[in-house]
């Protein structure tokens, strides 16, 4: 048992940060196999290393269990407080280097290893029990120099896939590098070589739409799956997922000509062409280059309303590729049949494949990806107290989840902090807090906005259709989404009972006009602020 659980170590630890090997790895221990043998039982101290190990130690070890064993078993983590292994533990954090497994014990081929990796510096023995495990830690340079973006191991690196090495596509510390030879046409995909299935931590609020991104994968271009329709709010990982998908299937060398485009880019194209009269240009050139595509990846749809050129357009080169059986993936805020001003005969192709839905994350999700997106940082530690505060008040997307998480660390760093606890988050997330409170209410805003602009209050809940009053109206409502946690329906109620989707559309409006608007932007951003106090 004791040799094995050192080969499962090995194993989970490849190309693992040290500080999570200590903290998620190490304070694991093993049970063993239950009476009938059909189960492998582990040990975690507390129900979010449980939950971790289980998503995503347990099928590694089923699968090393059936490779050395030659058995196939469930893997169980279940809490056992007293696994008395934790205070036993001495991973060295003397160097915040990768871990590489020992030689010898090696069972797994190894992960790649970092560009400028020198020699095993510390050898680190380390006991769970009656189990010894030993480490390796090597000196990495990336480490030395934290302020230059580091990308996150992925928990297991992806294995080579194909001995061709012409054709072969590696994953390296989670970006993808591209051969010399596939170099250009990549890049012709302006897919984003970081945004991976290795990276994109799986839970309940995505887990159907990861598996149907990969039965894609599998199944390209078939019937059923083509498009493949994925739909949710912002910050959800819809854009992830269909880089991934565009990535994955760039790496098994399955499609030559890829490509991602931003719906609103699309449209961008089209117009400059009609505004400059080349109109039969793009049709004979840049049309046809579309048509010759193998995969077409096409975010925000909805920007395609009212756009009735382009929706055209776009028609025709669905049909060109859906007939030739080449994959579509579309990523929309809502599903088909709720997109407005939207063509019915493109409504019904996209309705034709297969539509899924991406959730806000649950909790377990929340603190996962924290605890993945910080070890993209192996200069600080993220303590799982700070991760459970900061994902316990950070619910709506994971981008906004992300820039809490980076709002902390920079917090930390100006501090040359390297533990994250509890107390730091409190102090970083401050603004945040107020909001996520509920300190900020829709009468505060409502009175703040109309100080701002001179008008009075009673304007802002009145009928009134002048301009002025009207603009003045969406950033108050703007501004009641993005600060409170009303739903649309109540803010409807709290702006003089009007319906949820004129709050919709104010919301888009002010979205839209802010990207562009810089005084909007300054006038919003001060708004913000004073709201916050
Ligand atoms: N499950 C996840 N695991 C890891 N990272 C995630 C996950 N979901 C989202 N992210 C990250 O959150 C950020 C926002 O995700 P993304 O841009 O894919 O959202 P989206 O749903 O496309 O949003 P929008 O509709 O606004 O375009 C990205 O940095 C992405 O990598």
């Amino acid at each position: 048992m004791t040799e094995f659980w050192q080969q499962c170590v090995n194993h989970l630890s490849q190309g693992v940060a040290p500080a999570h090997i200590k903290q998620w790895i190490m304070p694991l221990s093993p049970i063993g196999f239950n009476e009938d043998e059909t189960e492998f039982q582990i040990a975690a101290p507390n129900p979010l290393k449980q939950n971790w190990a289980q998503m995503y130690y347990a099928p590694l070890i089923k699968s090393l269990i059936k490779e050395t064993f030659n058995h196939d078993v469930e893997v169980v983590v279940l809490i056992n407080k007293n696994v008395s292994a934790n205070k036993d533990l001495t991973v060295s954090t003397a160097t915040q280097n990768p871990v590489q497994v020992k030689e010898g014990l090696q069972t797994t081929p190894s992960a790649p290893k970092a560009q400028h990796m020198s020699q095993p510096a510390v050898e680190t023995i380390s006991k769970i029990g009656e189990t010894q495990i030993s480490v390796v830690i090597e000196e990495d340079e990336a480490d030395i120099a934290p302020s230059q973006p580091i990308i996150a191991p992925p928990i297991h690196q992806a294995k080579d896939s194909s001995s061709d090495e012409q054709n072969e596509v590696a994953i390296n510390q989670g970006v993808l590098d591209v051969p010399e030879s596939k170099r250009d046409l990549y890049q012709a995909t302006y897919l984003n070589p970081n945004l991976t299935f290795a990276n994109l931590v799986v839970g309940h609020s995505n887990e159907l739409a990861e598996a149907t991104a990969k039965n894609v994968v599998r199944n390209l271009g078939r019937q059923g799956y083509n498009p493949l329709f994925l739909y949710g709010s912002t910050g959800l990982g819809k854009t992830h997922l269909m880089h991934a998908i565009g990535n994955e299937l760039f790496k098994e060398g399955k499609v030559r000509y890829a490509r991602y485009i931003h719906a609103n880019d699309y449209y961008t194209e089209i117009s400059a062409k009609m505004r400059d009269g080349k109109w039969v240009d793009y049709r004979l050139q840049d049309a046809q280059e579309y048509a010759k595509l193998d995969l077409l990846l096409i975010d925000d749809i909805q920007f395609f309303r009212n756009k009735e050129r382009t929706q055209q357009e776009f028609f025709h080169l669905y049909e060109a590729l859906v007939s030739r059986g080449k994959q579509i993936v579309i990523c929309s805020d809502t599903y088909p049949r709720e997109l407005k001003d939207i063509e019915e005969r493109l409504i019904s192709r996209f309705n034709s494949g297969m539509t899924i839905q991406i959730e806000p994350p649950e909790l377990e999700m929340r603190v996962a990806i924290l605890m993945k997106k910080a070890e993209n940082h192996h200069y600080i530690e993220l303590t799982d107290e700070a991760a459970f505060f900061i994902a316990k008040h950070i619910r709506s997307n994971v981008r906004e989840l992300e820039g809490g998480l980076q709002k902390v660390i920079a917090f930390a760093q100006f501090r040359r902090m390297k533990e994250i606890t509890v107390d730091i988050c409190k102090e970083a997330l401050k603004d945040l807090l107020r909001v996520a409170n509920g300190l900020i209410t829709v009468e505060n805003i409502q009175k703040t906005v109309a100080d701002f602009y001179k008008i009075k209050v009673a304007d802002i809940y009145s009928k009134s259709r002048r301009a002025n009053i009207v603009r003045v109206r969406h950033v108050a409502m703007y501004l009641a989404k993005e600060l409170t946690r009303k739903s649309l329906p109540e803010l409807g109620q709290a702006f003089g009972g009007r319906d949820h989707s004129t709050v919709h559309h104010a919301v888009e409006r002010i979205t839209e006009l802010r990207a562009t608007d810089r005084e909007l932007n300054h006038e919003l951003h001060v708004l913000e602020q004073t709201l916050k106090g």
